[in-house]
């Protein structure tokens, strides 16, 4: 017998906080304010249950609707390409070693499929998406109103002044009928590979807009980094989303609220004959949204943010790291800083709109 099904109980998990947000609308709303303090400080990390809006029928259909998608030949997907559409463009389907993992230039072993909040129609679509339409609408609407139920969290955690919109103040940089990268994204890691060793199958990497919701799902694959640099697997949580903080939030913040590094491997040996499919909501800036710090009572105690000289634009920040990512156009050796300069360079002279 393969010495395989005790592998479950040996696998160590990052330590994540259950959020309740049906705590929201209560006197203990300040409990749930005080874990997402913590929770973003510590990890970029959390598990909500109990949010209103989406339920279990309607991410079991999602996912039934990835499954159909992914299963169309790959002739056919490839209609679809991201990379075809536009040189930074982030809409559309990626293929098997489209991005890369490392420096060198190593194949990713993961594909995806990118649906924008807005202006979906526009662009071509493969069946399953088409003949979906109303429900993928309602779902991606949906997937923004729990997001504007998290900035509202976020603004309070950070403290924003009342004077600059206590509360309120992300939801203005987060209108739904904006254009934004707002996507919901579609992943297949099919399933096999070598057992032995633990196989990178999305590189490490922080997400690139505001925050992000994964459906949670029983095949284990996303890890994050923890505190003393080792990686640690996400435990499903049943009916649960898991909540990351992207670097936008981390910029505004000057790092008070931390977009973490994750990356996903091939699930632990006892699921790794399973096809893992995964489901992701990012909530992104409007397009032409400076991300540039903030001043509040915290993210003043933060030291200066080092991570750039001049803030960039949601929609700049997303090419740059679309670009960097890709293997049509890194070379080993260019790094972020040399995309950074290149999106500068070629900057256009639309209205950017500062934060606060
Ligand atoms: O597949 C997952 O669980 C997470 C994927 C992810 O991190 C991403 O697409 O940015
Ligand atoms: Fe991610």
């Amino acid at each position: 017998m393969a010495a395989t099904h005790s592998t479950a109980d040996k696998l160590e998990f990052a330590p994540l906080e259950v959020i309740d947000l049906s705590l929201l609308n209560t006197p203990r709303r300040h409990e749930v304010i005080t874990q997402v303090d913590k929770a973003c400080r510590e990890i970029g990390f959390f598990a909500i249950v109990n949010f209103p809006a989406i339920s279990r029928e309607d991410v079991d259909r999602a996912f039934e609707i990835s499954k159909n998608l992914f299963a169309l030949p790959l002739e056919e997907k490839k209609k679809f390409d991201m990379e075809a559409r536009g040189k930074g463009n982030y809409f559309g389907y990626k293929a098997v070693g489209q991005q890369t993992l490392d420096s060198q230039g190593t194949p990713d072993g993961n594909e995806f499929f990118n649906t924008p909040k807005t202006d979906t129609w526009l662009l071509p679509q493969p069946e399953p998406i088409l003949s979906n339409r109303e429900f993928l609408d309602s779902f991606l609407s949906r997937c923004h109103a729990i997001c504007t139920e998290l900035l509202e969290i976020f603004a309070e955690v950070v403290e924003v002044p009342l004077a600059e919109g206590g509360k309120e103040f992300f939801k203005q940089y987060h209108r739904y009928q904006e254009r934004s990268g707002d996507q919901l994204r579609m992943v297949r890691v099919q399933s096999g590979g070598d057992e032995s060793a633990e196989q990178l199958k999305m590189a490490a990497h922080t997400d690139f807009g505001t925050t992000t919701l994964v459906f949670s799902q029983p095949v284990m694959g996303l890890q994050i980094e923890l505190n003393d640099g080792t990686w640690k697997y996400v435990r499903h949580h049943e009916g649960a989303i898991i909540v990351n903080i992207g670097d936008a939030m981390q910029f505004w913040t000057n790092g008070y609220l931390r977009s973490n590094f994750h990356r996903v491997v091939r699930p632990p040996a006892h699921q790794n004959h399973l096809t893992r499919y995964s489901l992701v909501y990012f909530l992104r800036p409007e397009n032409s949204v400076l991300l540039n710090p903030i001043k509040t009572p915290k993210t003043i105690q933060m030291p200066p943010a080092a991570h750039m000289e001049t803030a960039v634009t949601a929609e700049e920040w997303i090419k740059l790291k679309v670009l960097s990512s890709l293997r049509s156009n890194v070379k080993s050796g260019e790094d972020l800083a040399k995309v950074n300069a290149r999106i500068s360079a070629t900057r256009g002279q639309d209205i950017k709109r500062a934060v606060m």
